[in-house]
């Protein structure tokens, strides 16, 4: 579910590189410090970990090297062929944050820059899946775009379209960017800890942990 953006990663799976490398000016800002965002997340899974969303691959390369026990999921199918030129030893699994393959216990649950495809709603559903199927000391590791508040949210899409940067202020308006206190809520809700960290001018850490 969550699957209505699929047309925007049919075309954008090519480009999506060159993107993160800082090549679509528009986007700079969100693709700051990529790298070391993906470290961030990559450095906190342990044992067998799910990725969501996986994308050209460039947190399961991460993965791959900690030699975590990963289960892969992409649900467009460009970024899944390329994805499996990049690892062919590994099985990408079609599926999404909430229809996948059934797994057996979790020790963590990681994805970059994808959770936002989601309503608050399927945010909460995917969390409520997750609860059972991790380990007792379980973790979700999130790094994704979010907002301190909804006016934050909003002077973000103002900035973006007083640089001309029309087609990401589109982006923010479209897709289900979330604020970190609703985040904090779902969690909550649904039996977890969680801690914060802003990573870049978009993006927020989520580091949450099964109670
Ligand atoms: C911006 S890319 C991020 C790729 C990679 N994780 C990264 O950090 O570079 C977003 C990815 O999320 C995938 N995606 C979109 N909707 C999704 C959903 N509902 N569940 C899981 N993945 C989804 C897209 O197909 C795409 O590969």
């Amino acid at each position: 579910m969550g699957r209505e953006f699929m047309h925007i990663f049919d075309e954008w799976a090519e480009s999506y590189n060159a993107t993160v490398q800082g090549h679509d000016e528009q986007y700079q800002a969100v693709f700051e410090s990529y790298d070391q965002i993906l470290s961030n997340v990559a450095e906190r899974a342990t044992g067998v970990t799910i990725e969501f969303g996986i994308g050209t691959g460039n947190l399961t390369e991460k993965l791959l090297q900690q030699e975590v026990d990963l289960i892969a999921i992409e649900p467009n199918k460009n970024m899944r062929q390329l994805a499996a030129n990049r690892f062919p030893a590994l099985t990408i699994h079609d599926g999404d944050f909430i229809k996948f393959p059934k797994v057996a216990k979790v020790d963590t649950v990681v994805s970059s820059y994808a959770f936002h495809h989601l309503t608050d709603d399927e945010k909460r559903r995917a969390f409520e899946l997750y609860t059972p199927l991790l380990s007792r000391n379980g973790q979700i590791v999130f790094a994704d775009t979010m907002f301190e508040n909804e006016k934050k949210h909003e002077d973000m899409i103002q900035q973006a379209k007083a640089k001309g940067h029309l087609a990401l202020a589109d982006d923010l308006s479209r897709e289900y960017y979330t604020t970190v206190p609703t985040m904090k809520r779902l969690l909550h809700e649904t039996g977890y800890q969680v801690q914060f960290e802003q990573l870049n001018d978009f993006v927020w850490l989520t580091h949450a942990k099964k109670i």
